[in-house]
């Protein structure tokens, strides 16, 4: 690729993240289906005009998403599997949240944040992302149902990478719909549980664990992780929770798992851990994911050296950061009172 087309691919970015939206709101790779299937047949029944579903699905197909087996029929190619709706790997939520005015609208203060430092979402909303999310129980559902989807290969990986065996209760600290910890229960069946959130966090929670079969085994505590977490763990666990803070609230979270911790008990962050230096083989998501912590919470992406440095002051010591291949690009770091 020459730079000049590096340039004009980026640039041209936030036109293949809305082609990709259109796809999932059209529900195009369901009404393909498995066989090809000519545009003008996915158009009558998508309700849409033909000729313009022709250069949406010529789009799709520029993008890797579909296929075009001979003139205006397309299939779905295998990264399109994944906006199917109700596969495992479904990644059809996070792709609305993740293209979602919610989350977009601050992006276009991003060098607004970079002058002054404050979070553009507040000042385009006139409040902060989780009080908004609050405020609108489906635009929460949704995020709610992104974050599964996001975390459902990490769910698959998890119990591989950490001994679970050893403890006796797990509180996932932030833990949403608990798809998390349901991916830890089913593995280690002498395990209970705990996921600790907010009431909306917590509100399709009840459903996921009574379709893991999990309803006896965990229990649902509605809190705030800033006055405190349930006590009666042996593993305080929280995935995509620091990220979402800046340093004094993500120590002020560190530190009531501290304080609930028992003699012998852990914490078990996961999180991406950002090189010191950039790499030039990384392909930037972290970084990107980084400005929108910048611009959307108020929070950001760490080094080892800034979750020591969190750990230290919340009386933790980082004991390991063990990467996780299965779940690119997170890691696990585990904590222990110091
Ligand atoms: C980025 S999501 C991560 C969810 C889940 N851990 C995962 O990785 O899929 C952040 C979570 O923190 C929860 N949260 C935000 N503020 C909170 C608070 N003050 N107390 C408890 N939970 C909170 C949100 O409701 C949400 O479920």
């Amino acid at each position: 690729m020459t730079d000049r087309e590096l340039l004009v691919r980026l640039v041209f970015g936030g036109m293949a993240a809305q082609t990709v939206r259109a796809a999932v709101r059209l529900r195009i790779v369901e009404l393909i289906g498995d066989t090809p299937r000519p545009a003008a047949d996915v158009a009558a029944d998508a309700g849409a005009e033909p000729r313009p579903m022709t250069r949406l699905l010529r789009a799709l197909a520029g993008l890797g998403l579909l296929r075009e087996h001979g003139f205006g029929t397309f299939a779905v190619a295998p990264a399109g599997l994944l906006l199917a709706p109700g596969r495992p790997d479904s990644l059809t939520s996070f792709v609305r949240m993740f293209t979602e005015p919610a989350i977009i609208r601050a992006w276009e203060h991003l060098d607004d944040s970079v002058r002054t430092g404050d979070v553009a979402f507040d000042t385009v909303f006139g409040t902060d992302f989780f009080s908004h999310l609050a405020r609108q129980p489906e635009l929460s559902g949704e995020f709610n149902a992104a974050m599964s989807q996001a975390t459902a290969e990490t769910a698959a990986a998890l119990p591989h990478a950490f001994d679970f065996g050893r403890f006796g209760s797990v509180t996932d600290v932030g833990g949403g719909d608990g798809t998390l910890l349901a991916g830890v229960l089913v593995a280690f069946p002498g395990l209970t549980g705990v996921v600790h959130d907010t009431s909306e966090g917590l509100a399709q929670a009840p459903e996921n664990l009574r379709r893991h079969g999990l309803t006896e085994r965990c229990s649902l505590v509605a809190g705030d992780f800033f006055r405190s977490v349930p006590e009666g763990s042996d593993l305080y666990l929280m995935k995509s929770i620091l990220h979402d803070w800046p340093d004094d609230r993500a120590v002020r979270i560190l530190r009531h798992c501290r304080a609930a911790l028992p003699p012998g008990g852990r914490v078990l962050i996961l999180e991406p851990v950002m090189p010191e230096i950039v790499r030039a083989d990384d392909d930037g998501s972290t970084y990107l994911s980084d400005l929108n912590m910048l611009v959307n919470v108020g929070g950001r992406e760490r080094t080892r050296k800034d979750f020591e440095a969190l750990c230290e002051a919340a009386g933790l010591s980082l004991t390991s950061v063990t990467p996780l291949p299965e779940a690119e690009p997170f890691s696990l770091l585990e904590a222990v009172a110091r």
